[in-house]
């Protein structure tokens, strides 16, 4: 599949979420960013891609590790090295073709501890922001939902979203190279709205929960997962400056705190469903992550705390609901 393909099918899949012109809105800049200004190492990406078996090929989507095409079905070395060239993979973990792309993150571990608590997906139009490769998204549709939008700023995970979609194509999930902010707003459009890993990043973490609320329509429901820290409804961290090595982290609520804000944007139902110690085990370097990871950035003498001295990252699933 082509970008222009891409583009084609996605065309139809936008129009039936949003409005003309809010549809406009979204094509044209997911063509500006990958057709008229694309990310210098996007011909490399697509190479890789292209170098991949054609598809379709038999998948299994519901499974913890997302399978792809039948194992050994396919010459195992020439596909490790395609997949190679979308190194690296945070989010997953994936296996195509028998090759097994074991990702930095083992995000079914995620998908296991919120699934449960979820109003039942059958039948609803998804949103999914700052989805990564898109691992969750087709968890979402396997869960039965009629249609999956994942929107993530981050191009070479659009293209590891294609790598999937290549086997994966009757799937209904759909990718959009967005972040939040550029969503039309007040659109009504999705039935339940998930956004995991991004609330900290955002300066404003109200407005993010507003841009959340006016993407759900009335009823729906929010599934925020971010990461928190232990205290009451007075308590808030801002790090000094990196957290966890990241740059660009702002606000950590205690899980009341971020009640408290949630139910001061609006929403009604707010609960907490999960709320645990991020490990090692599930946030590691892998030979398909090479960069420094989790082990990296606690504190060796004290792992729970991080090399700059804060609580170590501790995350909190909370569902809400959009009167
Ligand atoms: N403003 C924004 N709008 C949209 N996406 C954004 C924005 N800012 C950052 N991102 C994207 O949000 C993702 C955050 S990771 C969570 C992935 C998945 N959800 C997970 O829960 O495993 C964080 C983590 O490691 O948990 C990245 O892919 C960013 O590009």
């Amino acid at each position: 599949m082509t970008l222009n393909d891409y583009l084609a099918a996605l065309d139809p899949a936008l129009r039936s979420l949003f409005t003309a012109q809010d549809h406009e809105q979204v094509l044209s800049l997911t063509r500006h960013r990958l057709v008229d200004h694309p990310h210098g190492d996007l011909p490399r990406w697509l190479a890789a891609l292209d170098s991949l078996p054609a598809g379709p090929a038999p998948c299994q989507l519901d499974r913890d590790t997302l399978q792809l095409g039948e194992p050994g079905s396919e010459d195992s070395d020439a596909v490790r090295q395609s997949l190679q060239g979308l190194i690296p993979w945070r989010k997953g973990p994936f296996n195509f073709f028998g090759v097994a792309v074991d990702t930095e993150w083992r995000s079914d571990w995620k998908w296991q501890r919120l699934a449960p608590h979820l109003a039942p997906l059958a039948g609803r139009r998804v949103l999914d922001v700052g989805c990564g490769s898109g691992y969750h998204c087709w968890r979402m549709a396997a869960a039965g939902a009629e249609s999956v939008l994942g929107i993530d700023p981050t191009i070479l995970f659009l293209v590891q979203y294609l790598a999937v979609k290549r086997y994966a194509g009757q799937a209904p999930v759909w990718f959009a190279p967005l972040r939040m902010e550029e969503l039309p707003t007040q659109t009504d459009a999705f039935d339940t709205v998930f956004s995991m890993g991004v609330l900290y990043h955002r300066r404003s973490p109200l407005d993010h929960i507003l841009e959340l609320k006016g993407a759900l329509a009335p009823g729906g429901e929010l599934v925020l997962e971010t990461l928190v820290v232990e205290g009451d409804g007075q308590t808030v961290l801002m790090p000094e400056d990196r957290y966890a090595r990241m740059r660009n982290v702002f606000f950590l609520p205690s899980v009341a705190m971020l009640t408290l804000w949630l139910q001061r944007c609006g929403f009604t139902d707010v609960r907490c469903v999960d709320e645990s110690q991020t490990t090692v085990q599930e946030q590691r370097a892998t030979d398909w992550m090479r960069f420094q990871s989790l082990p990296d950035f606690l504190d060796p003498q004290d792992p729970s705390r991080t090399c700059e001295g804060y609580p170590a990252p501790r995350r909190a699933v909370l569902l809400a609901r959009k009167p």
